[in-house]
């Protein structure tokens, strides 16, 4: 079996394809003369990026020996670019994010509405007095209050009184109709505070029949051991009140007929009986009480509902909440539409990309909290007029951070578009109703541990909406509001939240540099050092497996000369042992797409990279621009190794015609391209002129200003070529450029590339023979993740095609009969392909024919032999392609 694939390599011994690359791999110190480490067979396989540190300092010598080109694309200019395509993509993002905005308006109004009737219609009108400040509440708070008896009648009365006042009980004394009893009160029981307010300013209004008094207890607990009352005596505050006040204050209560230190005395007299009633050892002792006096009220306040104190927290809460798909959406768009690939491809710096994208959607959240403050300020909602700003201010600063960072954590686990819209709103009913209302509920339980609301609050919603919450009741009707100083590190103070908050923003912002790969420079060195000491037999077990496997093929003689070629050329690209292995998924084995490519590529020559389907060509395209890292092997593009460590660089100086076509719906032919050229710097007049002349070339001047969304497939097509050639790129991939064009399109499209190749290295591939023939210098041909033949094209067709085709074709049934008999005789070895209605086809040997002879035997015949038109053709390209890759299946079988 091994002698039977084996080839004679060029010094004339039999090799393997597994040995070939291993003896490439050894000598990459000639292709990359700085870097002299990984020659090994084992160990030569795994070189990605183990010789960062050393790559590095090659690539700077290299860069000053052979001129780095000099316009490096800076931060401004890429700034810039972005800044202006996410404003045009803004302008127009009625289309991409209409659901949300519409969802979003609407609850705006829906809730402002629902506060501006609330506010101006449902009155509220509360008692109050008119200077409650005019009396000190303690000015009776004597512990050691004397007794005096009660006025006839109303002992029995408190001691009913004093029974129920367990429950909290107000009530009031009503003097006697009857002008005997005058001074004899009546006791009315109430049970709410605010009943009792409004039966007092009732009776103060109508002046008759005038209550003199009451009696509300704040706090009743009459318990043997530790007696505590408080309560509050409530009074008819005229001018003879006041006086008695005064003279209440000095004690000269001696013969007093007046009614409110009676009641004073009687409440105090009732409660020191029920207390000594039951226990008269204590008899005499101190009793804890708290008395306070309260003139009646006297004026009414209207006061409208503040429906935004009650709901604010919720409604506002989930408008801010709506904005997380928002910002979702517009970077998953550009994920599932390969945009950001793209755009790294063409040089962006993926840092500049998040820096611009967290600037809007800080611009976006700004102008949702400006329209909310102008609503609360214009209307004069007690969560604006009753807090200090600050408090809340920058508690919405802090959310809208913690908010962007949990937007772009999020965006790592999306990849399309609809599923972030469906699953966005989901979450954020999630976290702005849900949840919150759980807290909500547990937290009133008020039984909840610091560890429960601890773990809850490292929910970012949650700490937000406690600490909105929180504001909003410190502001609701009858509270003074927050104050800066009010706030603390306490778990259940609003204060605590802005920590809460702060620390989440930052592990979600550090998680999403992480998934995005933001410290794959620092991790890979970290990675390369652990599997240096700890994996090398690792790495070497699993590199032989692979070598094992490949000793069955064999290396056709031009491969193997190419592969010479490029270990000594200075070609634009060199593409050394370059592998892929994607790992199995779901117990599959491993796939090898790509098994040590060896090409070079010179400027000014177009490479067309033919293969069938899954032959590894976009593979190669994706390693080659960084999409994706080579299992091994090695590739130059320019003079600049390919590693992760200088990808920036490589996208600096290739650009790419990617095999969908990546664009943005929402905007114009003309923006697309002017974004690209935008990236690499161009400006002014020379940006114009650049995009105006590529336009023209496409022939899409025209429609320049429709969106791509009205583009037709092929206008796409074309504009996505206009990308990877309206930037000065050394190096261009094409891949499948002119797929789904009319012929007339394509032949455009050719004579674009044919244009640009000049000074640039262009690798092409196709499915289109047709194509290849017309465009490429240079052709290599790719199956089951090898090159199988390499060269130019008329080489091929001389080296793999089975000689000439012969067509002709009749005037009648006879004459084609009488033709056929003639070929026949001249040509014993032609094989007839295929005859119909007097057009017959041949394939004549190749060695058999000469060109001049056929011409000169056929044109003195076509008259006697009634032939119509004849003709003879090389094989096709199409047919060399079809031997190689069947041969291959064929032994592959
Ligand atoms: N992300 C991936 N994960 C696993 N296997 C992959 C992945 N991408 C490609 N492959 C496999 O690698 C092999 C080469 O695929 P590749 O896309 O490079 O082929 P291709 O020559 O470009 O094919 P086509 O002409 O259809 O575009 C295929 O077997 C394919 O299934």
């Amino acid at each position: 079996m091994s002698s039977d694939n084996s080839t004679r390599s060029s010094t004339g011994c039999s090799t393997t394809e597994s040995e070939s690359v291993a003896l490439e791999l050894q000598q990459l110190s000639d292709f990359d003369s700085d870097n002299k480490s990984h020659s090994t067979i084992g160990t030569s396989i795994n070189i990605d990026s183990q010789d960062s540190g050393k790559e590095s300092r090659t690539i700077k010598k290299i860069k000053k020996k052979k001129g780095f080109p000099k316009k490096k694309l800076s931060f401004k200019d890429q700034f810039l670019a972005l800044t202006l395509k996410n404003w045009y993509l803004q302008k127009r993002s009625k289309k991409t994010n209409s659901i949300i905005y519409i969802f979003t308006i609407e609850f705006i109004v829906y809730v402002f509405c629902i506060g501006l009737i609330v506010h101006h219609y449902l009155e509220e009108t509360i008692p109050e007095n008119k200077n409650p400040e005019s009396y000190e509440s303690d000015i009776l708070a004597n512990p050691t209050f004397p007794y005096v008896d009660t006025p006839s009648g109303s002992p029995d009365k408190f001691e009913g009184a004093l029974s129920a006042m367990t429950q909290n009980l107000t009530f009031y004394f009503r003097r006697d109709s009857n002008p005997e009893n005058q001074f004899s009160p009546i006791l009315t029981l109430y049970d709410t505070k605010e009943s009792l307010d409004a039966e007092f300013f009732e009776s103060y209004e109508k002046k008759s029949n005038p209550i003199d008094g009451g009696i509300y207890f704040e706090h009743l607990d009459l318990s043997p051991d530790s007696p505590k009352v408080e309560y509050s005596v409530y009074f008819n505050s005229t001018d003879t009140t006041s006086q008695l006040i005064q003279l209440y204050k000095q004690s000269q209560l001696e013969g007093s007929t007046m009614y409110m230190p009676t009641f004073v005395n009687a409440a105090n007299g009732n409660i020191f009986k029920k207390l000594w009633e039951d226990d008269s050892s204590k008899s005499g002792d101190a009793v804890d009480i708290t008395i306070g006096l309260k003139d009646f009220p006297d004026i009414k306040r209207k006061e409208s509902l503040d429906i935004m104190s009650i709901e604010l927290p919720f409604s506002f809460s989930f408008i801010l909440h709506m904005l997380l798909p928002v910002f979702m959406v517009s970077v998953v768009y550009e994920k599932e539409n390969l945009l950001i690939n793209l755009m790294t491809m063409m040089g962006l710096k993926r840092n500049i990309y998040w820096l611009v994208n967290l600037l809007f959607d800080w611009a976006l959240y700004l102008s949702q909290l400006t329209v909310f403050y102008i609503f609360v300020a214009a209307l004069r909602f007690r969560f604006i007029t009753q807090n200090n700003f600050g408090t809340h201010f920058i508690l919405f600063i802090l959310w809208g951070n913690t908010l962007i960072a949990m937007a772009f954590f999020l965006t790592y686990f999306f990849k399309k578009v609809k599923s972030t819209y469906i699953i966005g709103i989901f979450l954020v009913v999630l976290l702005t109703f849900v949840l919150p209302t759980y807290y909500w509920a547990i937290d009133a339980s008020g039984s909840t541990p610091y560890s429960t609301i601890f773990i809850l609050k490292c929910i970012p919603s949650i700490a937000f909406v406690q600490a909105l919450m929180a504001i909003s009741d410190a502001s609701a009707i009858g509270q003074p509001g927050m104050k800066l100083a009010d706030l603390s590190l306490d778990i259940e103070n609003p204060g605590s939240s802005y920590l809460f908050l702060v620390v989440q923003s930052i592990i979600l912002y550090l998680l999403a540099i992480y998934l995005y790969g933001g410290f794959d420079t620092w991790l890979n060195k970290s990675k390369n050092f652990i599997k240096k000491k700890l994996l090398k037999k690792k790495n070497l077990s699993q590199s032989n497996k692979f070598t094992q496997e490949e000793e069955e093929d064999e290396i056709p003689q031009d491969v193997l000369d190419e592969t010479e070629r490029v270990k000594k050329c200075d070609d634009e690209i060199r593409i050394l042992g370059l592998g892929k292995t994607y790992p199995g998924k779901d117990g599959n084995p491993p796939n090898h797409a790509l098994k040590g490519l060896n090409l070079g590529i010179p400027k000014g020559q177009i490479f067309a990279l033919l293969g069938p389907n899954g032959a590894g060509k976009t593979t190669t395209m994706s390693i080659l621009s960084g999409l994706i890292p080579q299992t091994f092997g090695k590739a130059k593009l320019g003079s600049i190794s390919l590693n992760k460590e200088n990808m920036d660089e490589i996208h600096q100086i290739i650009s790419i015609c990617t095999q969908e076509d990546c664009l943005w719906a929402s905007q114009s032919g003309w923006e697309t391209l002017e974004f690209f050229a935008r990236l690499h710097g161009y400006k002014g007049e020379e940006l114009k002129k650049r995009v105006t002349q590529t336009l023209h070339d496409l022939d899409l001047y025209e429609d320049r200003k429709k969106l791509i969304s009205e583009y037709s497939g092929g206008m796409k097509r074309r504009i996505s070529l206009g990308i990877s050639f309206i930037v000065d790129s050394k190096i261009v991939f094409l891949d499948e450029p002119t797929t789904g064009m009319d012929p007339s399109s394509k032949r455009k499209v050719w004579n674009i590339i044919q244009q640009k190749k000049a000074d640039r290295a262009i690798i092409l591939t196709t499915h289109s023979m047709e194509e290849a023939d017309a465009l490429a210098d240079r052709i290599g041909i790719l199956e089951n993740g090898k090159l199988r033949a390499i060269g130019v094209g008329e080489e091929l067709k001389k080296r793999f095609g089975k000689g000439y085709k012969f067509s002709m074709h009749t005037n009648n049934p006879k004459n084609d009969k009488r033709a056929h008999k003639y070929f026949m005789k001249k040509y014993s070895n032609a094989k007839l392909l295929n005859s119909l209605a007097c057009t017959r086809n041949y394939e004549i040997p190749k060695g058999d024919l000469l060109l001049s002879t056929v011409f000169n035997q056929f044109e003195s015949h076509t008259d006697k032999l009634g032939i119509l038109d004849w003709g003879i053709s090389h094989t096709t390209l199409e047919e060399v392609f079809l031997r190689i890759t069947s041969e291959n299946s064929n032994a592959h079988l």
